[in-house]
């Protein structure tokens, strides 16, 4: 008999209800009783949908991230909280998202957010230094496991793994994680046991940085780790999963666990071998169901490639999605407006639950018994790869005349940049924003009762004019040098562009967590991709007749689009990014002759989407600066191309983000007092540069002299004729009334450089 299990499910509810659950908590509109009821009773929930399963894993479930709660249950608190006066679970939020008072009574500042392996989920980076010690905190996770227990299941606990944590945590002096292993696996050993003690026999320890390439001192401590840890009184099932263990796979082999998981999705190869490398008595855990994407699994094929490992692992052979579900929809039962052919391809995290039920009964029993599912499920994957749906000749034969002279500028940066300036006639030191503006619940009120039909398609038009209407004068009154229009028609950079194209659906429900309470719903490209009509023209168009400085066009580049939507598995990623290339392409050509002077094409997720090893790292950049580059680059020279990317870290990508020769790009540096920087310094990268001066993840409005002493450190490593002032990113998830003091700030630094003649 086949074990079947899950790794984890999405925890922020069909409705986004842990959302809703939080925001109202946050705001005090709640009280921590009803944010907790509402956290149960989702568990519970999720818990009766694990049912058929072999185990109820716990552990999974996270009121903000899952590696902050790693940090908590581990003692692992930043030290500037360490005064914090309210209990726990404040404690808890404040490391998320700041506001505490610090030792000094200043606003601590709230843990870093990084993104999760190459996913859009996003973590609370734990913190180390030369001081970090551990101490156990399990009564959260044993409430769990007592309660789960209680109800009839066998629990198994999901934990991060000992290196993994290490692996993702950052040191704030220069304290090698790895010297705080051995305070750290004493803290891992007395939860094991502790866990043994409350009847729990098996624990999936998550160990996903074996999927990057590590460096010796990693692989040593892999070996260190788990031989610490070898017979405890639980049994240990090491998750893998995002990619191909490479290189690691001899060491995951060797380590004395009782089972490994395997990504079959995306580490095919590497399963029989692993079958054949384990010995018969360690559990092979097969991730045969995709968790990072939202396709029906085809169930034969999956049957037929799991068929030899059922005669061969037996009993040892457990079942499972590649890896957790949080990066999935939650359920497709919930979504009314996908035709029934689109519908017939899909499956959500409660879909692939039922899949996995279906292949357990299969295996352990007999394919009689799901005889129904299986003739169904192969009538849809049947019907997909036939379908002409997903091909469109009139992409395929635009694909086959890219020129490539589409890809280049007629004219060098040093040229454009002289005409440009001519043309638009901006000051030393141009001011401008990133592109979005407060998406205040009155704009998103206006597009729900657009959705719902409550109003007409032309007094939401009408309404969103007006929103516009209001940013542009606020930006006038702040006297910004290039304006935007806000943003105010979109329900995301992405999403917007997936509702305007061909070839893409959007849900209604299938809200994935980005961090905390934030969530995103990718598009899904299921076909060919194709621009049928102008999407942001009219928007822009409308925006310029309001003023007469210049509006920068906005738009969200291609491999962004790609990177935060679900892609298609029947053809290559280069592929489909070379499609949604096209389609931006001749947006930006249609906005540049409708009088679009400045065409942003933000591509906020081109660095978030290196692969983890960075083995693979070129070819990826070598499609992803192909697709923005065919996009951006047929414009006019003295049309003026903008990028924006967020996120940090150019250092070993910069070369590629040369090659792209936008004209100007805007990235994230306040936080890191423009010491990123020194990457475009050393490289000597030739473009104008917009180094974000102020931090908008943060309620905090800026003070005059930091902005100024920022941009004083910016000219020291960039001459100041090529320096542009803008806040580090989108100001969609603030207030008003944090965004309007702050971009005042912002502009006066600015004048007051550009007055000073010692700087300018
Ligand atoms: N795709 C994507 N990935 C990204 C980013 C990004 O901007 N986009 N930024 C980075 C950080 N991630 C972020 C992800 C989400 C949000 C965010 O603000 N999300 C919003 C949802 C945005 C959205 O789709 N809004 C809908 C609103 C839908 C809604 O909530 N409507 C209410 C209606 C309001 C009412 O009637 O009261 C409801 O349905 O209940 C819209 O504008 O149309 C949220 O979680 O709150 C911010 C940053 C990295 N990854
Ligand atoms: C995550 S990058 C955001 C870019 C987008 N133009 C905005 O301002 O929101
Ligand atoms: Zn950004």
């Amino acid at each position: 008999m086949a074990k079947i299990h899950n790794l984890g499910f999405p925890r922020i509810g069909a409705n986004r209800e842990l959302k809703f659950a939080l925001e109202a908590f946050w705001n005090q509109q709640n009280t921590k009783q009803e944010l907790l009821e509402t956290a149960s009773l989702l568990q519970q929930q999720n818990l009766q949908l694990h049912q058929n399963l072999d185990f109820a894993q716990i552990g999974d479930f996270s009121l903000y991230d899952h590696v902050l709660d790693t940090s908590f249950l581990f003692g692992n608190v930043p030290e500037r909280f360490s005064h914090s006066k309210g209990d726990n679970l404040e404690n808890y939020f404040q490391v998320a998202r700041g506001g505490a008072q610090d030792n000094c009574g200043c606003n601590a500042a709230a843990g870093e957010m990084t993104k999760w392996f190459d996913t859009n989920y996003h973590y609370i980076v734990p913190e180390f230094n030369a001081k970090t010690s551990f101490s156990l905190h399990p009564e959260n996770l044993l409430t769990q496991v007592r309660l789960t227990r209680s109800q009839g299941f066998d629990v198994k606990p999901v934990i991060i793994g000992p290196i993994t944590y290490l692996f993702l945590g950052k040191s704030t002096d220069k304290t090698n994680p790895l010297d705080l292993l051995d305070s750290l696996l004493p803290q891992y050993a007395n939860l094991l046991d502790i866990l043994a003690k409350n009847g729990v026999e098996w624990v999936q320890i998550d160990e996903p940085a074996l999927v990057t390439e590590l460096s010796a001192e990693w692989k040593i401590a892999y070996k260190y780790a788990y031989q610490y840890l070898y017979e405890r009184k639980v049994k240990l099932l090491l998750t893998t999963y995002f990619g191909e263990l490479a290189d690691n796979f001899d060491l995951v082999c060797k380590l004395p666990v009782d089972g490994v998981h395997i990504d079959a999705i995306r580490a095919k190869e590497e399963v029989y071998p692993l079958a054949n490398a384990l010995t018969h008595e360690q559990i092979l855990s097969v991730g045969i169901i995709d968790g990072r994407n939202v396709w029906k699994t085809d169930l034969r094929a999956a049957l037929d490639f799991l068929q030899p490992l059922v005669q061969s692992k037996d009993k040892y052979l457990w079942i499972a999605p590649s890896c957790s579900m949080i990066h999935c929809p939650v359920d497709l039962g919930n979504e009314t407006t996908f035709d029934p052919e689109l519908n017939s391809w899909l499956a959500f995290a409660v879909q692939k639950l039922q899949e996995l039920n279906t292949l357990g009964t299969a295996i352990n029993f007999s394919e009689h018994k799901v005889a129904k599912e299986l003739v169904e499920n192969q009538t849809c994957i049947t019907a997909r790869s036939a379908s002409t749906r997903s091909k469109n000749t009139k992409v395929r034969n635009a694909i086959a005349l890219i020129q490539p002279d589409w890809l280049e500028r007629s004219a060098n940066y040093q040229e454009r940049i002289k005409l440009q300036k001519e043309f638009l006639n901006l000051p030393l030191l141009p001011t401008t924003t990133i592109g979005s503006f407060p998406q205040t619940d009155e704009i998103r009120q206006l597009r729900t009762a657009f959705k719902k039909g409550d109003i007409t398609a032309n007094e939401y038009q009408q309404a969103i004019k007006q929103q516009i209407q209001f940013c542009i004068t606020q930006q006038e009154i702040l006297g910004l040098d290039v304006l935007v229009h806000g943003e105010a028609e979109r329900n995301d950079m992405v999403e917007y562009f997936g509702e305007c194209l061909e070839g893409i659906a959007t849900s209604k429900f299938g809200w994935v967590q980005s961090y905390g309470s934030r969530c995103v719903k990718p598009p899904i490209i299921y076909g060919d991709v194709l621009r049928d009509k102008a999407i942001t023209v009219e928007w822009t168009r409308y925006a310029q007749t309001l003023t007469k400085k210049p509006v920068k066009g906005m738009l969200t580049g291609p491999v962004t689009i790609l990177n935060w939507s679900f892609v298609r598995d029947d053809q290559s990623r280069a592929d489909t990014c070379k499609q949604i290339a096209l389609a931006i392409r001749d947006e930006v050509l249609d906005l540049e002759k409708a009088g679009t002077d400045i065409i942003q094409i933000d591509e906020a997720a081109l660095r978030e989407g290196l692969p983890l090893k960075r083995s693979e790292w070129q070819s990826y950049l070598d499609w992803a600066i192909e697709g923005f580059k065919i996009s951006a680059n047929s414009v006019k020279d003295t049309t003026q191309i903008h990028t924006h990317m967020c996120y940090s870290e150019f250092n070993d990508i910069i070369q590629a983000i040369a090659q792209m020769d936008a004209d100007v790009i805007t990235i994230e540096t306040s936080r890191s007092d423009m010491v990123l920087l020194n990457a475009f310094d050393e490289f000597a990268y030739p473009n104008d540069i917009g180094p974000g001066v102020y931090d908008i993840h943060s309620p905090n409005i800026p003070d005059e002299a930091s902005i100024i002493s920022l941009i004083e450190s910016a000219a020291k490593r960039i001459p100041k004729e090529r320096l542009w002032i803008n806040p580090d990113c989108g100001l969609k998830t603030r207030k008003w009334d944090e965004v309007t003091p702050a971009l005042h700030i912002m502009v006066a630094a600015a004048k007051s450089l550009r007055q000073n003649t010692a700087f300018a």
